[in-house]
């Protein structure tokens, strides 16, 4: 799949090398021990140095692990300086957020929103390769113009989170940074205990030492629903028959921020987001790579139920889980605890962010090809055992109760916005010529 990701880069131009001709090994003679003795020690210094080179020009694999051992990215005065300046708000009711997983999808749309309204933003990610690293850096790009920096680290570093909490007073926490997609975590497990638990309870860990406490939003996702088959899925409906490791984890979460509240006083909110699709959004997921072979020409390979009925799910355009994001920030009331200690019981909350409005991948697929005037090579197969569920459907009442959360884009609508962004950002040689 990571291969898949970066077909944007340059193939590597192999057959430059000539092989070495063979009459060279029979004119090679040992004529005495000091030569002997020459030709073992270049044989080990070229060993060493292939060893050298191995090490460290070989690329980093496909994880979210963290990737650097030789020294750290941030620190210094200047770096402070640019910290500060991001996380500062322009309006005095505004908040202070730290954004995890910044140059994602949804890191993205929700540091830029936050930004735009007057709140102090700082930004935090890991630009693992999971998916193509341009589009993260262009993202990066697009926040840097609206004044957004992002630290280049990871949420497993504990030491980096302790020195952004000292250096900002941050009034709330936007955790978005996870090992998300369903279906690689059959290929790569670690890469979800590393992102979804370890990396979230060093995160929860560094929030409440931190002086003030900030509340905490965080994303959690429909998939915690796995075989559950009373639609729509409520927040009250049982969560504990996850389909995948990747639910396994975020359904993790939930009970590890349950404990956080109620050990230190941290206020938590969980959102279960559902199918999040727009521009700017990951390749990964089947409207991106859909679109992506539709127009090369490439079948592409629609699931359908083991019953042979359609494959469902509640797509939800990425402005409306914004403004979800945003609600539910403003409705976070302040942990209690400080210092480590919990002073009293704090808000723990969990909502569904869903369209409510499921539609078949097959429906998907005919919206694809109106808009992209391209008819697609379809492969119908029954969906494999590897994570997936047949059906998703959200019910917002609570959400819309508590944060006035409202879904106004259907699908066609929010992939035509999609649709219009691809094109410019990949055909037009706009991503390639770097000019984001
Ligand atoms: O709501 C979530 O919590 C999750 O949403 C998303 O997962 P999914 O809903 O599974 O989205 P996505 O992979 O786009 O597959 C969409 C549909 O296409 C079908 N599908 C998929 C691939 C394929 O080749 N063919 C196919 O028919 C497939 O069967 C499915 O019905 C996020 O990726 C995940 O990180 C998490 O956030």
């Amino acid at each position: 799949m990571v291969q898949q990701m970066n077909e944007a880069s340059p193939p590597s131009t192999p057959g430059k090398l000539k092989p070495e001709k063979p009459h060279h090994i029979h004119r090679f003679r040992i004529h005495s021990s000091h030569s002997r003795l020459t030709l073992f020690t270049s044989l080990f210094l070229a060993f060493i140095l292939l060893i050298f080179l191995f090490t460290f020009t070989s690329p980093p694999p496909p994880t979210t692990a963290p990737r650097r051992v030789l020294g750290d990215s941030w620190g210094g005065s200047q770096w402070e300086r640019l910290v500060s300046k991001s996380a500062r708000r322009n309006s005095a009711s505004g908040h202070t957020v730290l954004v995890t997983g910044a140059a994602g999808f949804v890191g993205a749309h929700v540091s830029l929103a936050l930004k735009r309204r007057g709140d102090g933003v700082l930004g935090i990610d890991n630009f693992n390769r999971y998916y193509d690293p341009n589009l993260k850096q262009a993202r990066k790009k697009l926040l840097e113009r609206a004044g957004v920096f992002v630290v280049d680290g990871d949420i497993n570093d504990g030491r980096l989170l302790k020195k952004l909490f000292d250096v900002v007073p941050f009034t709330h926490v936007m955790h978005l940074a996870a090992q998300a997609g369903v279906r690689y975590a059959m290929q790569n497990p670690g890469s979800y205990v590393h992102s979804n638990i370890a990396g979230f309870v060093n995160l929860l860990e560094a929030c409440k030492s931190a002086n003030p406490q900030p509340a905490v939003v965080w994303a959690s996702s429909s998939s915690v629903y796995g075989l559950n088959s009373k639609v729509p899925f409520s927040e009250k409906d049982r969560t504990d028959q996850p389909a995948s490791l990747y639910a396994a984890t975020k359904k993790a979460g939930e009970e590890i921020a349950h404990s956080y509240n109620h050990i230190y006083g941290l206020s938590i909110t969980a959102l279960r987001f559902f199918t999040v699709y727009g521009p700017w959004g990951r390749p990964d997921m089947a409207y991106f790579f859909f679109t992506k072979d539709i127009l090369k020409g490439k079948v592409i390979t629609v699931y359908e139920s083991p019953d042979g009925g359609s494959v469902a799910r509640d797509f939800t355009y990425i402005d409306d889980v914004v403004k979800g994001c945003l609600g539910a920030l403003d409705t976070a009331k302040k942990s209690t605890g400080s210092g480590g200690k919990k002073k009293g019981s704090a808000q723990f909350r969990v909502f569904n962010l869903g369209n409510t409005a499921p539609v078949p991948v097959s429906e998907l697929v005919a919206i694809l090809e109106k808009l992209l005037k391209v008819k697609a090579k379809k492969k119908i197969l029954p969906m494999p055992r590897n994570g997936d569920v047949k059906f998703t459907h959200a019910n917002i009442s609570l959400a819309h109760r508590d944060l006035g959360y409202i879904p106004t884009t259907d699908l066609e609508t929010g992939l035509k916005k999609f649709v219009k962004w691809y094109l410019e950002f990949y055909s037009t040689g706009f991503y390639k010529k770097g000019s984001w």
